[in-house]
């Protein structure tokens, strides 16, 4: 017998069930049970790992624990490393599959329906995540948004649910653009198989967020209908978030359209003035700060749209009160508002658009006009990039103001954002623009 091997085994053995002490006990017997004690190299500890998947989980989630053990019980080993070992030591020791959720890494903890603020413009939406959460409702859900409106906490209220009630394991939650670049580099690296695997086979709930990213590839699209098809028929649960409803999407074609389309189709509209009390009451309580109700109602008179502008100003107010060592009052909540309105006390958008009309040599009517003149749809996409960046305006503000869709004014950013990139004289005359912009500021 070798005593070398057979001290290890025991040390082996008392630092897992230190391990089992201190985890949880699925987290020990998914992640920790499997490892195998491979040798000793020097002061260090060899561990072996069923798969490279496993490999990463355990050492992102679990070296400080495992190092910090073998510590306790043998000093003179300085640190753990991780293989993978292919069946070698297999047969002594059953390997589950990791059965976790693999959007863990991804998922905010704070997204949750608990933390959720429900009114008027978001009940539905609230209501009909919470029933997929619970299993109440088989259909898919797309939620439809402008920015800051709820879409990523709502649907990853729906997966952190279903990863606490221990019902669901296996849930995908993805970006549309993350997505593609996965499905790029499987490809390049001759992994499609395993991509598909991951996303047809292997997953119980998909969770695609800005699903609007799409627009225009094809390739993925064609990837991505396969793939819902083989969920639907599994009646496997999926979720897809927006910026604009499926038949805004340009590029989008028209197969992948129709099966998004099949969705639960759910608007999350800005919060009114009720809900926009409520949330800054909410998130001033969670950032342990005490604002007076004078002053919370003044924000949420003055502040609206989109709720991060809530969640900064409270942000700001508890800052300013700390550092500057102020009382939580009007005077000081008036200047915070004042950071979200540069629009109405410095530039405004007609300024933005006579700018832009004089500096091109055109008509301002030429701005909200149908005209397809190249001449003309520069300088439109130009003032419409402006107008986002200066005065912070949404979608839908900006789709008012220029007579568009908001699809069309999201397009239009888009693909003036590369155009500007891709063209050096363009991008010269942006810094003017904007240099003139900020003279007036
Ligand atoms: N009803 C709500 N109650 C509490 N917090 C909210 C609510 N709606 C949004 N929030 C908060 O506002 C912030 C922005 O929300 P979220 O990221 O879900 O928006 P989004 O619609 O996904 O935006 P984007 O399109 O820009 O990704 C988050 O911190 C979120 O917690």
């Amino acid at each position: 017998m070798d005593f070398k091997q057979a001290g290890l085994d025991n040390l082996w053995q008392k630092v897992k069930e230190k391990l089992a002490q201190t985890l949880p006990p699925n987290s020990f017997q998914i992640w920790i049970q499997p490892l195998v004690l491979l040798k000793t190299e020097g002061d260090r500890i060899i561990l072996g790992c069923p798969n490279s998947f496993f490999l990463q989980w355990v050492k992102r989630h679990f070296y400080h624990f495992l190092k910090e053990a073998w510590r306790q019980y043998a000093p003179e080993y300085n640190d753990v490393i991780f293989k993978t070992v292919k069946n070698k030591k297999k047969t002594s020791i059953a390997v589950p599959q990791p059965t976790l959720p693999l959007a863990y890494p991804r998922l905010c903890e704070n997204f949750t329906f608990k933390e959720f603020i429900v009114g008027r413009t978001n009940q539905y939406a609230y209501t009909a995540a919470y029933n997929l959460a619970n299993d109440h409702l088989d259909q898919p859900i797309f939620f439809c948004s402008d920015t800051g409106l709820g879409k990523s906490h709502l649907s990853q209220s729906i997966a952190n649910h279903m990863i606490s009630s221990g019902k669901y394991t296996k849930i995908l939650y993805i970006t549309a653009e993350d997505f593609t670049n996965e499905m790029v580099s499987a490809l390049k690296e001759h992994r499609i198989h395993e991509f598909k695997k991951k996303y047809r086979r292997d997953c119980n709930v998909l969770i695609l967020e800005n699903i609007h990213f799409l627009s225009g590839k094809e390739k993925i699209q064609t990837e991505l209908n396969y793939t819902l098809d083989v969920l639907w028929e599994r009646r496997k649960k999926v979720v897809f978030t927006s910026l604009i409803y499926p038949q805004n999407i340009p590029g989008l074609k028209k197969e992948l359209r129709s099966r998004i389309e099949s969705s639960l189709m759910v608007p999350i509209d800005p919060p009114d003035f009720k809900m926009r009390l409520e949330i800054l009451r909410k998130k001033a309580k969670g950032k342990n700060v005490l604002i007076p109700e004078n002053v919370l109602e003044y924000l949420a008179q003055h502040i609206d749209g989109d709720v991060r502008r809530l969640e900064s100003a409270i942000n700001n107010i508890k800052a300013r009160s700390l550092l500057q060592k102020r009382a939580i009052d009007l005077d000081l909540a008036k200047e915070v508002r004042e950071m979200f309105t540069p629009r109405t006390s410095k530039i405004n958008l007609s300024e933005i658009k006579k700018l832009v009309c004089q500096h091109y040599k055109i008509n301002c009517e030429d701005l909200i006009s149908k005209s397809r003149q190249k001449q003309i749809i520069i300088p439109r996409k130009l003032a419409i990039y402006l107008a986002k960046r200066y005065l912070n305006l949404s979608l839908t503000e900006l789709g008012k103001n220029f007579r568009r869709h908001h699809s069309s004014i999201l397009n239009a950013l888009n693909s003036i954002e590369k155009e500007i990139k891709k063209r050096e004289f363009l991008s010269r005359e942006v810094k003017y623009l904007c240099k003139k912009i900020e003279e007036k500021m």
